[in-house]
């Protein structure tokens, strides 16, 4: 049983409904946006899980709803599978493309995410260059660096990335004591270039490594400048390849940090919701 909103702004009852929804993709990490400013929609948590499911649902990485916003061009609602919520840096690439094909706004925006508000702008080859929050805080850990950029990850370099057991050991680095609760995404890393590296990842909330992650490859391309790398990174991922830029201010510190890529539309279509 849902509420929702009709036009005039009535509140009403229903036990399902036809719901339009688009399909996206960055890099390989897939959501299903919706343009929630009429409906406005609350879903919850099963129905975000079956929505998500790829055998009895859509199948995503996650779900992204689209809702007006009084101080910014619109809001984006982010849930992985499982309903949990963060900043979702694909996923935020893909919500710029999405209302720009809505007609929000042209060229340059500003945002509001679980995060708070962000810039984005669409360049000319149809990529998105998403500014990310500042990080303050490069904590080194016994398993790897923890980096903050707006989701948890947890960064660890090894030698040969393709071949690395990312599902068994990012599942038990999730799981484990230290993360046990709030959960951590963890981050294999490869230095492949000057300044060019490998990031395949282990997703809290989707419970499964993913084809990339922008705040992911965000976290291991900033990390990286503690092995000697400087921006502008490079960051080739099983999904594409991504672009992190940034300001390094001292030690822990960086600003003006830019995650670049592309994020495009694969389908659109109907769903019946209960
Ligand atoms: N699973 C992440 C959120 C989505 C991150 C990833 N899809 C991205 O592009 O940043 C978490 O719960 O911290």
């Amino acid at each position: 049983m849902d509420l929702i909103y009709t036009e005039a702004g009535f509140l009403i009852y229903i036990d399902m409904v036809n719901l339009k929804f688009y399909k996206y993709q960055a890099t390989g990490n897939d959501f299903i946006l919706i343009d929630n400013r009429t409906l406005k929609l609350q879903l919850d948590q099963p129905q975000i899980q079956k929505l998500c499911d790829r055998k009895f649902g859509i199948g995503s990485d996650g779900l992204i709803l689209i809702q007006d916003h009084p101080d910014s061009d619109f809001e984006m609602v982010f849930y992985n599978p499982d309903g949990s919520q963060s900043l979702c840096g694909n996923g935020s690439r893909c919500a710029v493309n999405f209302a720009s094909f809505l007609g929000i706004f042209q060229g340059s925006t500003r945002f509001l995410a679980f995060d708070g508000e962000h810039q984005a702008d669409i360049l000319p080859d149809g990529q998105v260059r998403l500014k990310m929050g500042d990080v303050q805080n490069v904590r080194l850990m016994a398993d790897g660096m923890f980096i903050d950029t707006g989701s948890p990850h947890l960064i660890k370099y090894v030698i040969n990335v393709q071949n690395y057991r990312v599902y068994d050991e990012g599942k038990a680095i999730r799981n484990g004591g230290l993360f046990k609760e709030a959960g951590v995404n963890v981050n294999f890393v490869q230095i492949t270039g000057d300044s060019e590296i490998f990031v395949r990842t282990y997703e809290r909330g989707v419970e499964n490594e993913t084809l990339s992650c922008g705040t992911g490859v965000t976290a291991a391309a900033i990390a990286s400048s503690h092995k000697g790398l400087n921006s502008p990174v490079t960051v080739n991922t099983q999904g594409g390849t991504l672009t992190v830029e940034y300001t390094q201010i001292s030690n822990d510190n960086y600003s003006d940090i830019y995650l670049t890529g592309p994020a495009e539309k694969v389908f659109e279509g109907t769903i019946e919701l209960n």
